[in-house]
C-alpha cells in the first residue's frame, strides 16, 4: 500500500509542480506541501459496473511487486510493504514476480500467492520485463516448477 501512495505522492506532485510552474504568478503560495491523496478506484471503478452486487469485499488484493529496483524504484520496497501489511483472514495478498529471483525473494518475504505477466508482442515484453517472449515463458516455467514444489498459486 505505502508503495502505492508513493507512487500516486509522486505523480500528483510532478502535476502541482507542473501548475505551479504554470500559473505561479497568480497562484503565489497557494501550494503548501501537503497533498491529500483519495484513493476513488473502488467507487470510481464500481459506478461503471452495471450488475448490482449486494455486497463487494476485496478478497484479492495485489500487493507490490519483487522486480528490479533499477526498473521499477518505486517497488523497491516490496519487502518492508510485504511484511508490513495487516493480513485479514479470507483475503489474499498476491505480488508481481517475473522471474525465479523475485519469486523467492517473495516467498522469503512471506508471499503466499505470486502472478507472472508476460507480453503478447515482443515489443511490450522487451519495454516491460526486458526479455523476449521466448525468454520469458523459460522464466516463468522456472517459477512454476519452483512454486509447484512449494505449493504457491500462481496467476497468469
Ligand atoms: C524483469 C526484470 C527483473 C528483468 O531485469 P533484467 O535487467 O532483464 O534482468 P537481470 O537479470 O539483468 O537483472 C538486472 C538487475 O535486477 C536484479 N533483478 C533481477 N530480477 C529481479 C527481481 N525479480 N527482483 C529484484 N531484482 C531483480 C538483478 O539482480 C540485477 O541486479 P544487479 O546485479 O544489476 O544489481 C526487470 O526488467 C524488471 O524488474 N522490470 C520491471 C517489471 C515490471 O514491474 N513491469 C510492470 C508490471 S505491471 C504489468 O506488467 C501489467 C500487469 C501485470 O499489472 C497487468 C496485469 O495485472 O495483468
Amino acid at each position: 500500500m505505502a508503495a502505492v501512495a508513493n507512487v500516486w505522492k509522486s505523480v500528483l506532485l510532478n502535476l502541482l509542480r507542473r501548475f505551479k510552474r504554470t500559473y505561479s504568478s497568480s497562484a503565489g503560495d497557494a501550494f503548501g506541501s501537503y497533498v491529500k491523496i483519495v484513493e476513488v478506484g473502488p467507487r470510481d471503478g464500481l459506478q461503471n459496473i452495471k450488475v448490482q452486487f449486494d455486497s463487494v469485499c476485496c478478497i484479492v488484493v495485489e500487493v507490490t511487486s519483487f522486480v528490479s529496483p533499477k526498473a521499477i524504484s518505486q517497488m523497491a520496497d516490496h519487502k518492508e510493504v510485504m511484511t508490513g501489511i495487516k493480513c485479514y483472514p479470507n483475503v489474499n495478498y498476491p505480488v508481481l514476480t517475473p522471474n525465479i529471483k523475485g519469486f523467492e525473494a517473495a516467498v522469503n518475504a512471506g508471499a503466499k500467492e505470486v502472478a507472472i505477466f508476460g507480453a503478447a508482442s515482443e515489443a511490450f515484453s522487451w519495454k516491460n520485463i526486458n526479455c523476449s517472449i521466448v525468454d520469458s515463458l523459460q522464466r516463468f516455467e522456472e517459477v512454476m516448477k519452483s512454486a509447484n514444489k512449494t505449493n504457491i498459486p500462481v496467476r497468469g
